[in-house]
């Protein structure tokens, strides 16, 4: 993850959150494995710089590239598409943070997982702490993972529900991912993303709250042509995917 990568996620993640012909989005990494996380030579010779000459500015200069470095990965949550990520080989450090922003993730059988952070002596700062206890639901096993960079191998991180499927390898698994994918894109655009949004805000706020979100989300989104589409199809014991939805 290297200075382009960090900046050009989020002009990829903002033109396909607009992009009426995207209803699903599928990351995948090339090469041997999925991310060595951030480019330490580019962190030492960039992030960690200290612009400014006293404290306070030397402080607030880190805590705005924090920001925007947190807004690589945040693009992917607040993006209304489901984003799938599919992982080969190694998830470390960043890219931890990178994948618990993801709706649903995929590994193969070599897949392991690491928080890295605190081996490169930092707090993990764009995203782990935070969504990762929301992911796996065990905080002493997500304490574990944080406080000693032990490496989580696919099984656990399927039994920990950190992924929802394994794969043999990564030829099944794109085969699986675009599967997934076919099976979201086929459906409403309405259903799909208000399903996203509504999800990510009942995760961040009470069941009363979130109640109360998705009543006034769909005082207006029950008036889709596509609720009439898809209960027709349901009707006629037809699959929603054989009914032609409108860009969104
Ligand atoms: C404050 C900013 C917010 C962001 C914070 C983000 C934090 C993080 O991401 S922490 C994690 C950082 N990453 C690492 O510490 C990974 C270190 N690398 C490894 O563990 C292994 O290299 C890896 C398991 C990824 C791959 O192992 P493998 O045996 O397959 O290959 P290597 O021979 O180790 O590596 C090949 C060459 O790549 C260089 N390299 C690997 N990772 C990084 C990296 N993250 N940044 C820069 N360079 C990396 C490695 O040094 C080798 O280089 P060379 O010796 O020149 O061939």
């Amino acid at each position: 993850m290297n200075s382009a990568f960090w900046s050009e996620m989020v002009t990829c993640f903002n033109e396909l959150s607009e992009d009426a012909q995207c209803r699903v989005v599928v990351v995948s990494g090339a090469g041997k494995l999925f991310t060595a996380g951030i480019d330490l030579m580019d962190m030492m010779n960039s992030v960690l710089q200290p612009e400014g000459d006293d404290t306070a500015r030397i402080s607030w200069g880190i805590k705005k590239k924090i920001k925007k470095l947190q807004e690589t990965f945040s693009v992917i949550e607040k993006c209304p598409k489901p984003v799938v990520v599919a992982i080969h080989g190694a998830c470390v450090g960043a890219g931890v943070d990178m994948i618990t922003a993801c709706d649903i993730r995929l590994c193969t059988q070599d897949a392991w997982f690491q928080v890295k952070e605190v081996d490169i002596g930092l707090a993990a700062d764009v995203g782990t702490l935070q969504r990762l206890p929301k992911v796996i639901g065990s905080q002493s096993l997500v304490n574990e993972l944080a406080l000693t960079a032990r490496k989580m191998y696919a099984d656990e991180a399927k039994s920990s529900g950190l992924v929802s499927r394994v794969f043999a390898d990564k030829e099944a698994m794109m085969a699986g991912a675009l599967e997934i994918a076919g099976e979201i894109a086929g459906r409403s655009p309405v259903a799909v993303q208000g399903t996203k949004i509504n999800l990510i805000y009942a995760r961040n706020h009470s069941v009363a709250d979130g109640l109360d979100y998705i009543a006034t989300w769909n005082m207006s989104m029950l008036q889709t042509e596509d609720l009439m589409k898809s209960a027709q199809a349901a009707l006629e014991k037809k699959s929603p995917k054989t009914m032609t939805y409108s860009k969104l």
